[in-house]
């Protein structure tokens, strides 16, 4: 542990030491200026957190330390920073529009990068258009994708939200391997006007292969031979797409420096450009490449990405916090927090740093999330009130899609503001008292009450205003968290882009499915054996 780290943790301790709440730091006239960062009409405000101006300092030496710069350079330029499975990570370069060779192995990627999206492009206008016709000669009404973590979870939240430009054929997803998942979804839709997309980027994965045998045995059971017209596969193992019956001109490739968590960007995305449009579909690339300009050109103390990663760290590492809630005040963005369990969750919910030794520090924190105003009516009590401090992240657009409802937006946004400072300036006991006799408690009843409806404060979040939830926003918003979820990986020391940790769950089901089919072995032990015998038909 280095000297800055140390220097982090003696801030944090003589700041409560002395009692210095995150309130005292507004007595700053410059708090919020100093605390806060814009980028695209995007606003990071970090204020409401107990960082103040030194820690802010050593954090940032915490960055310049890590090499935060130098290997964000080095994955831009597409060296091979996952190091476990010597892959470049290139996410990046789906979603640019830079036309200067980047050379991976010795070619360069862009022509077929703009290839694919060409080719996306095509698809998608032809199917929108009607010129892709069905078996029957009709139009596609609807599409499902079949896919599971980033090949769902990505283009399932961003479809969601981006509804209100939703202008193509209805889209659906199926990730569970659980048959309801697919049996629910494919109920009501008519195998004759419906498209499927197998999307999975290495094709082997159980729960899509399976969920794909199902669709394709769905759709030809109606249309025979037509069902080869209705599928279209998304993955990096284009000859196992072959094995599938899929014909190659359906088949859209991407290569392996695309992770799988960080592939909506380019054919993966494809459910998300039927549904809005080709166009639409490059402002949200737009929207992403805007946010990795800022990152790679804003001042350290302007740069949200790095702000955001540098916040996480502290509430991490220097105050301890286990867990950060996602709040989208924002109700298209439901699907955000899912979506970003799986990207910061499985990027860096790592235990081992580059060097090969076990961190000697906390790594990715849990996250997760609901959407606001719903949550104030579920968990949001524990987040007030609770023994644990949980740092809030809101998120907020100033306009709504719907202004001719009137309040619905207002409120949303006083309800979001409200919280983050009902959060932070807590209520006192002798305010909580004065509430309680107004009520007509008296003497040791109104004490008793105050105690109850005491708010401790201090409780930090941050939060992300953005001016309308557009294409162009949704992709400012991901490639965000993204850069945020790499400052942090690289601070850790840990490769935010392999996952090994998904393997050992999989090749014990595998073990596993002999023995719940009742065809002969032992499990390893006496709960296993047990549950298998509770659960045999
Ligand atoms: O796209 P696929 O190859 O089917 O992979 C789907 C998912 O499966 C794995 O379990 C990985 O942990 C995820 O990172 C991946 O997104």
């Amino acid at each position: 542990m280095s000297d800055v780290w140390s220097k982090l943790r003696i801030n944090h301790r003589n700041a409560e030491a002395a009692g210095r709440s995150i309130t005292d730091l507004f007595r700053a006239p410059d708090r919020f200026d100093t605390f806060s960062a814009r980028s695209d009409g995007m606003l990071l405000d970090v204020s409401k957190t107990g960082i103040d101006a030194a820690a802010l300092d050593l954090l940032l030496a915490l960055a310049q330390e890590a090499d935060v710069a130098g290997m964000r350079a080095a994955m831009f330029r597409g060296d091979r920073i996952n190091f476990t499975e010597d892959r470049a990570v290139l996410h990046t370069a789906l979603r640019a529009r830079e036309t200067k060779p980047l050379v991976v192995d010795g070619g360069d990627i862009r022509p077929a990068i703009q290839h694919t999206l060409d080719q996306m492009n095509d698809f998608a206008r032809e199917v929108r258009s009607g010129g892709l016709k069905t078996a029957e000669g009709g139009r596609f009404s609807d599409v499902v994708n079949i896919g599971i973590g980033g090949s769902d979870l990505g283009p399932a939240m961003a479809t969601a939200a981006l509804a209100p430009y939703h202008d193509g054929p209805r889209c659906h997803f199926v990730s569970n391997v659980d048959g309801a998942h697919i049996t629910d979804v494919l109920r009501g839709l008519d195998p004759a006007t419906t498209l499927v997309i197998i999307a999975s980027k290495t094709f082997t994965t159980t729960e899509t292969m399976t969920n794909a045998r199902t669709a394709i045995h769905w759709l030809r059971s109606a249309l025979g031979n037509g069902a080869t017209s209705h599928l279209a596969a998304v993955s990096t193992a284009l000859d196992r797409t072959a094995e599938l019956g899929i014909p190659g001109a359906r088949v859209f490739g991407f290569a392996d420096w695309v992770g799988g968590r960080y592939s909506l960007w380019g054919p993966v995305g494809l459910p998300i450009m039927l549904a809005i449009g080709p166009e639409r579909f490059r402002e949200f690339l737009d929207g992403g490449t805007a946010m990795d300009a800022h990152f790679c050109t804003a001042e350290p103390r302007e740069n949200m990405p790095l702000l955001m990663g540098l916040v996480g760290i502290w509430h991490r590492d220097i105050c301890g916090y286990g867990t950060r809630a996602v709040l989208p005040y924002d109700q298209r963005l439901a699907r955000l927090p899912a979506y970003l369990q799986q990207l910061d969750m499985e990027s860096n919910g790592k235990r081992v740093t580059r060097s090969g030794e076990v961190a000697a520090h906390g790594t990715g924190p849990i996250v997760w999330g609901e959407a606001g105003t719903n949550g104030q009516h579920a968990f949001f009590q524990l987040l007030h009130q609770g023994t644990q401090v949980v740092p809030a992240e809101f998120l907020i657009a100033a306009e709504g899609h719907e202004p001719e409802l009137g309040a619905h937006h207002d409120l949303l946004k006083a309800n979001c503001l409200a919280q983050s400072e009902a959060l932070m300036t807590g209520r006192s006991f002798d305010a909580a008292l004065e509430i309680a006799r107004a009520a007509g408690f008296e003497g040791d009843a109104a004490r008793r009450q105050a105690q109850h409806r005491t708010f401790p404060g201090n409780r930090p979040s941050i939060t992300l205003a953005y001016p309308k939830l557009t294409p162009f926003a949704l992709g400012q918003i991901i490639a965000l968290y993204e850069h945020r979820v790499f400052v942090e990986g690289i601070i850790w020391g840990i490769n935010s882009f392999d996952q090994w940790g998904v393997e050992l769950g999989k090749e014990l089901a595998n073990a596993l499915l002999p023995l719940v089919r009742d065809e002969g072995g032992e499990a390893k032990n006496a709960s296993t054996q047990g549950l298998l015998d509770a659960l045999r038909r």
